[in-house]
């Protein structure tokens, strides 16, 4: 079976080299300069418009940066369609395709169809606990099942990195419970490599291992913070996750609320 059992079998490393960023000559970040070991998550933090998204573009090839690079070292993994992959807050599924029909779409990009592809989509949905849910449109599906055909789409390309944008932020309170549970037992099983950006401090400090806060746009960076414990082991209502959690707000606090204000401003 390919896939990954280890960060070893993910080992390609992720390097952001002084990333300097400006739309209409605007600057949107400033100097990012981050490494992101392969089977590592690394959440994004920092306040509305300070260029999160911008930079999961940049690190995912769909924009160029002005200024420095992304690097990718190391060789993808064995059966890697994509090295880099992503997940979005809209789900972005076909409605009028089912659930395994989402799925084969990205194999039927790269000619995998057939018994290969088969193997490949029963894997991620049992990975995804969705076997049962193969021939369902999306519209029969609630938000938190959409979110993890999603998922399941981008285990299918067995990617080096795997690129979350606000994953679960559609999603009510007890799902992202849910779903936040089901990430780390699909990392836990089979460690990957990913890159989380959320405004959810409480997402952050549960998935990530670590969590790089930028500040007010241009985002720069401001702090990387290490969570220090086993992602299988963090639990909702932690006293120490919550201690990090406060402390990461008192980082970004007043940074937030002047976004805030500038937005109203415009
Ligand atoms: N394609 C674009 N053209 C021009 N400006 C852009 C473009 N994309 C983003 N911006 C601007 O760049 C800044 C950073 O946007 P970005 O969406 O990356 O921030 P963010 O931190 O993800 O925001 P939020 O937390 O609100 O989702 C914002 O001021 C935004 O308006």
């Amino acid at each position: 079976m390919r896939g990954l059992s280890g960060p070893r079998d993910c080992p390609m490393d992720l390097t952001l080299d002084h990333i300097t960023h400006r739309y209409s000559g605007m600057p949107v970040l400033q100097d990012i300069d981050l490494q992101i070991p392969a089977g590592e998550i690394l959440c994004i933090v920092g306040p509305s418009g300070c260029g999160k998204s911008t930079l999961l573009r940049l690190i995912g090839g769909l924009e160029r940066p002005d200024e420095g690079a992304v690097r990718m070292a190391g060789a993808a993994p064995e059966g890697c369609l994509n090295p880099l992959t992503y997940v979005f807050q809209d789900f972005a599924l076909l409605p009028w395709r089912t659930v395994e029909g989402n799925i084969s779409l990205v194999l039927e990009d790269h000619g995998l169809g057939g018994r290969k592809g088969e193997e490949i989509i029963a894997d991620v949905l049992a990975r995804t606990r969705l076997s049962g849910f193969r021939k369902a449109l999306p519209r029969q599906l609630s938000g938190g099942m959409k979110q993890r055909v999603a998922i399941a789409r981008a285990l299918a390309v067995n990617p080096a990195v795997m690129l979350l944008d606000e994953p679960l932020s559609a999603l009510d309170a007890q799902t992202r419970e849910l779903l936040m549970d089901d990430l780390v037992g699909l990392w836990t099983r089979q460690p990957f490599t990913g890159v989380y950006v959320t405004h959810n401090l409480a997402e952050a400090v549960r998935l990530g291992h670590r969590i790089a806060v930028l500040s007010r746009r241009p985002g720069r960076l401001r702090e990387v913070i290490e969570v220090p414990r086993a992602l299988e082991d963090r639990r909702a209502g932690d006293p120490e996750l919550e201690a990090l959690q406060e402390r990461l707000w008192g980082l970004m606090r007043d940074e937030a609320m002047a976004a805030d204000q500038e937005l109203v401003d415009v």
